[in-house]
């Protein structure tokens, strides 16, 4: 009878919740215990068939502006700032939360909850929620819940991991929550005033507020914390020296606050400190010569602050361990892009004066007012002033395009939205900071024993595929990860020492999204024992062992099925590409060196079970090759047959097909000429002719003849970004105005006249007034992610 009930109040909630598509396969008689999990779904019985966890993950996301989703799963990839604006997608104006948690309290035994981006809106109803007494878990991310958070969340004594970040809760800090919390997550919502002190909650670990409006005072935080973001809220004054006992935190983001003074040196160098972020705020004073950091210390950012006087010491020893940003400050260096002078004379002054950035604004200019200098200089320091301003607020961002190391490093460490709550849970902390990047990780090199145990020694059972470097297998290492091995032979000749340096580069790359992680590599100077005449190695093998990307399939496998419903729709196409894209940006922009090359082909892009893109085979086939090609172009234009090939459904057979003259391509997909008797029939008509030809357009700039002439990367992204707006609203909204308003707005984008990064490492091409016209790049940083 009860497991009668039980199955009833699923299908209830199945029901409540509008069919998400994670229960699209339930029915009277699913057995929902023996469910497999994913990412979107879990349902754990206890012994005796009684429900305890429940977590259901929809597709009801929140979309940050410029496409970025906050997925749980994705949040490796986030930055600490990100403007969010929901998709509009909530559950119907039918949806009655009192009587969703009413069928959830049907579950006796129910111990977690986790209804991520399902769609949920309106407030907490209050006195059902107070009755789940024996909930431990409450995860209702990502979806439109608005109002405060109620008080009877206080009824809830067994809770340890709460997370209703990017919702719309309004509000103060609700102060009644339980002592037993071990994880909190209130970030990306619209929450208001002083944040309470964390002394009484003991447990807590994990505090994520980041995205509110929390201060001005700086909070007291529990000493058992291990990650802290507090990033873009309006925390003011000085650090506090309290911090001092934070002797486990690992993670402290408070960029984009107020906060003034000089940072305490202490915090640098706190004992298990990994990641620091200081960014945005109106720190000043000289930073120590023998400032020494913390022996775990990865990532410190200090950029965007009023810190003056010379680089301490570990700020230029340490830069192969550590990532270190300083850029827009006044320090004196030239190695990342610092203040106008005249800014900084002011700053520092003014600093010393008043501590505080908006007053030194006044001062400046009153000073220069007052001292009788002539209008021209005012509005000179006025500029000056604005751009500072405007660098502050978007730093992160458009610096992405002026320096090599911005917006790169940043991919690979958490976002502020948090630890997903059941890894504490799990008490896989550690395991699972490491993935995220928040420690150090070795690259790991693999012995050939290891990988023939992984694969049962190259069984053909573990066989994927061969392309034309070598065959893949599935292996399974003992930590049980999933991996795919590709087994490459190499010329006697090739230099090892360099292979093993870039494969040493290429695992360093494995936090991001968009990337098929590198886990390590094998090389075996004589695996076949043949040996020549003279007695020299005739083979030679390279093993790489990346992550294997479960029920994946690659695009091409998705372009072209006449009549298969499983082919990719424009709008997939273009997340695809752009998924790839940003991939293939990050090896041109955020390593040194840059990684070019990449034998980019439809076939290397997988797409994972929940289709992100990520690009395979990186990195490593250019190197072994002897026509290497030191810059991005010959990747660029591999790029552009590539859009093709989405456009076409198979991959180019002549050389582009389509007019290269915008006018044209726009008539064109207006009116249908012979040459859009091409494109693939899964996309005719479903693709708005603006989007359509902005691809067609940007592919054939891709493979222009001449490579100086081709766009980089980042132009590239812009205009399939664009594609994929101007698509996405003809779906909604057929009409030229909107287009055109469209356009209009994405011109209006301050444009960057330096493309090239500091280290000159890409030659891009020079700007011209059209390639301006077709888009901003400093805009292009929003999607580069
Ligand atoms: N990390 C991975 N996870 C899952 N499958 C993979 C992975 N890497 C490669 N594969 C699959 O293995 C097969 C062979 O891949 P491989 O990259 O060697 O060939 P290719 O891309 O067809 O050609 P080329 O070697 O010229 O790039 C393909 O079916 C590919 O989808």
């Amino acid at each position: 009878d009860s497991y009668i009930h039980q199955v009833n109040a699923l299908l209830q909630l199945q029901e409540l919740l509008e069919y998400p598509s994670a229960t699209r396969n339930w029915n009277n008689n699913t057995n929902f215990c023996d469910l497999t999990s994913n990412p979107s779904l879990n349902l754990t019985c206890a012994a005796g068939g009684t429900l305890t966890y429940l977590r259901i993950v929809g597709d009801k996301q929140y979309v940050p502006l410029g496409d970025r989703l906050l997925l749980l799963h994705s949040i490796t990839d986030e930055p600490a700032a990100a403007p969010l604006s929901h998709n509009n997608k909530s559950l119907s104006s039918d949806f009655n939360f009192s009587a969703l948690i009413g069928t959830l309290l049907s579950f006796p035994d129910l111990q977690g909850i986790e209804l991520v981006s399902v769609g949920l809106w309106g407030s907490l109803p209050a006195a059902e929620l107070n009755q789940l007494s024996n909930l431990q878990v409450l995860n209702a991310s990502s979806n439109l819940i608005s109002g405060s958070v109620p008080q009877s969340l206080a009824g809830l004594g067994a809770l340890r991991v709460l997370a209703l970040d990017a919702n719309a809760f309004t509000g103060s800090f609700p102060f009644w929550l339980s002592s037993n919390l071990v994880s909190l997550s209130l970030a990306h919502n619209q929450f208001t005033g002083l944040i309470p002190n964390f002394d009484s909650l003991v447990h807590l670990q994990s505090l994520n507020l980041g995205g509110n409006s929390f201060g001005p005072e700086f909070p007291s935080l529990g000493n058992k914390l291990v990650s802290v973001y507090l990033g873009d809220n309006q925390l003011a004054g000085p650090i506090p020296s309290s911090l001092k006992s934070l002797t486990e935190l690992q993670t402290l983001d408070l960029s984009g606050n107020a906060l003034s003074g000089n940072p305490p040196q202490f915090l640098f160098e706190l004992p298990s400190i990994v990641f620091l972020s200081l960014a945005r705020n109106h720190l000043s004073g000289i930073l120590p010569d023998n400032l020494s950091l913390g022996p775990f210390l990865t990532f410190l950012d200090v950029s965007s602050n009023d810190l003056s006087g010379p680089l301490p010491k570990a700020f230029l020893s340490s830069v192969n361990n550590v990532t270190i940003k300083y850029q827009n400050n006044c320090l004196a260096t030239i190695k990342q892009q610092q203040e106008m002078a005249l800014y900084c004379s002011s700053a520092t002054v003014a600093a010393a004066d008043t501590g505080g950035h908006r007053h030194r604004h006044l001062a400046i200019i009153a000073a220069i007012l007052g001292g009788g200098v002539g209008i021209g200089l005012t509005i000179c320091v006025l500029s000056i002033l604005l751009l500072k301003r405007w660098t502050k607020s978007s730093d992160e961002e458009d610096n992405n395009i002026v320096a090599p190391e911005d917006g790169c490093n940043s991919s690979s460490f958490a976002s502020p939205i948090g630890i997903p709550s059941e890894l504490l849970i799990n008490a896989r902390y550690i395991a699972q900071s490491k993935r995220l990047g928040l420690l150090p990780q070795p690259s790991r090199t693999f012995t050939l024993e290891e990988l023939k145990e992984a694969t049962n020694v190259f069984n053909p059972a573990a066989f994927v595929g061969e392309g034309s470097h070598g065959k893949v297998f599935k292996g399974q290492l003992t930590d049980k990860t999933k991996v795919a091995i590709k087994w490459i032979t190499i010329k006697p000749n090739a230099d090892l020492q360099e292979i093993k340096t870039q494969m040493d580069v290429l695992c360093k790359l494995r936090h991001h999204r968009h990337l098929v992680s590198i886990l390590g590599y094998c090389i075996e100077e004589n695996f076949a024992g043949a040996v020549d005449d003279a007695g020299v190695k005739k083979s030679q093998s390279l093993y790489v062992v990346s992550e294997f990307v479960e029920h994946g399939d690659h695009l091409r496998s998705l372009l072209n099925k006449k009549g298969n419903r499983n082919a990719l729709s424009w709008s997939e196409r273009l997340a695809a590409a752009i998924g790839a894209g940003r991939g293939i940006h990050h090896l041109h922009t955020c390593v040194v060196p840059p990684v070019f090359d990449n034998n980019l082909k439809s076939t290397n892009i997988l797409l994972g079970e929940s289709m992100d893109a990520q690009v395979s085979d990186y990195g490593i086939l250019g190197h072994l090759s002897s026509f290497a090609v030191n810059n991005d172009k010959q990747d660029i234009y591999n790029y552009g047959l590539i859009l093709l090939e989405m456009v076409l459904g198979r991959p180019p057979t002549i050389k582009n097909p389509f007019p290269q003259k915008r006018s044209e391509l726009e008539r064109l997909t207006k009116e249908k000429g012979p040459s859009m008797e091409l494109i693939d029939k899964g996309i005719v008509g479903m693709c708005g002719a603006e989007s359509l030809a902005t691809v067609l357009e940007i592919a054939g700039k891709c493979m222009l003849d001449n490579p100086a002439k081709r766009p980089s990367m980042e132009d590239v992204l812009w205009n399939l970004q664009y594609a994929a707006q101007v698509h996405n609203s003809s779906a909604a909204n057929n009409s030229a105005d909107e287009y055109d308003a469209r356009r209009e707005e994405f011109q209006k984008a301050p444009a960057s006249t330096d493309r090239r990064h500091s280290g000159g490492y890409i030659q891009d091409t020079q700007v011209s007034d059209e390639d301006r016209k077709a888009g901003p790049s400093a805009f292009a940083s929003e999607f580069l992610r």
